[in-house]
């Protein structure tokens, strides 16, 4: 399966089925990951306000030379920028040093105070969610697709009844030990993709020492993470971000292999036994956001 893969939009749009991810990759660091990533085949690269390092993702696309329309690009609007959301695009837009995103996302329908110390009540976030709409509408060459993030049934159903416009991407926590497979279905028929954030489990993961998978990359002669970031890249309307800042890890992880059924079914019931979640809800104010394991 080549790194090069991709999967449509309800744009019409297509979304590469690999992109770097950089929430935590510091300064003085994701610049040089993101230009290596570009000049090492990667085509997508996400980043967001909230990890503070929009500046340096844009530095590290001008350092790369590669063409604008040449890679798809994510960012996401913060959780303290629901009252502010075309500011919040324009200040993403400069510190990026990009005209247009290929997707931009509500991170959170959780809105929160200027300090993110806790829940903005005052403000709905399907209110936020019909601004971002307004201004897609309004920007199609500066907006190309928009959609949301940590968005579960729920929260979805309340969003689909009452907007003309389906998110083009719901990017979720996915990995064998937080699989939310009715959650991934409940996208694929409202003809939503699919983004999986944290596929290894993200930093310091007991899922890169889990036997299953250990197994499973030796008899293919991969790595646990290619085996992680590939299980995700082999479901259908998925694509998938993970992150590193290491040249070799970057570089090794693009390798995307074709699993098994009876493989990706062993690796998914990992969840059973095994469960956890990286970014719990919690940490907004607003509770469980609707998520079934967080209740
Ligand atoms: N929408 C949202 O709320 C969220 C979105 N995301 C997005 O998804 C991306 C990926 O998720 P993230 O949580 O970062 O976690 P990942 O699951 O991508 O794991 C990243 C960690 O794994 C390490 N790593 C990378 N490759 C390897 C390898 N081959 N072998 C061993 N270790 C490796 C990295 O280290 P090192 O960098 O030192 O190499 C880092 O510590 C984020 O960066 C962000 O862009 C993530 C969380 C929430
Ligand atoms: O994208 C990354 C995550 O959503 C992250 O921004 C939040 O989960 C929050 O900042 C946290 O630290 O828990």
């Amino acid at each position: 399966m080549p790194a090069s893969k991709s999967v449509k939009l309800n744009t019409g749009a297509e979304m590469p089925t690999l992109g770097l991810g950089t929430w935590k990759s510091g300064t003085g660091e994701v610049a040089h990951a993101v230009e290596f990533a570009l000049k090492n085949g990667y085509t997508h690269i996400d980043t967001a306000t909230a990890y503070e390092n929009e500046a340096e993702v844009g530095a590290g696309i001008q350092a790369s030379g590669v063409p604008r329309e040449s890679f798809f690009l994510t960012t996401k609007l913060n959780n303290n920028d629901h009252k502010r959301v075309a500011e919040a695009l324009e200040v993403s837009l400069k510190a990026l040093k990009t005209d247009y995103l290929d997707l931009w996302l509500m991170h959170w329908p959780a809105p929160m105070v200027q300090d993110l110390s806790g829940p903005e009540r005052s403000i709905d976030w399907l209110d936020t969610w019909k601004t971002m709409v307004k201004i897609y509408k309004e920007n199609p060459q500066k907006v190309k697709a928009i959609g949301v993030s940590n968005f579960s049934i729920d929260y979805l159903k309340r969003l689909l009844a009452d907007s003309d416009v389906v998110p083009a991407v719901n990017q979720i926590e996915l990995h064998p030990s937080c699989t939310q497979e009715e959650l991934v279905e409940f996208c694929r028929e409202k003809g939503i993709v699919v983004t999986a954030y944290s596929p290894l489990g993200s930093n310091g993961s007991p899922l890169l020492q889990n036997p299953i998978v250990n197994k499973i990359a030796e008899s293919h002669g991969v790595s646990p993470a290619n085996v992680l970031i590939s299980l995700q890249a082999n479901k259908p309307g998925v694509t998938v971000l993970s992150k590193s800042v290491t040249d070799a890890r970057i570089k090794a992880n693009a390798k995307l292999i074709d699993l098994k059924l009876e493989e990706i079914k062993e690796l998914q019931d990992i969840d059973k036994t095994e469960h956890f979640r990286i970014c719990h809800p919690d940490w907004t104010g607003w509770g469980s956001l609707g998520f079934p394991d967080c209740e």
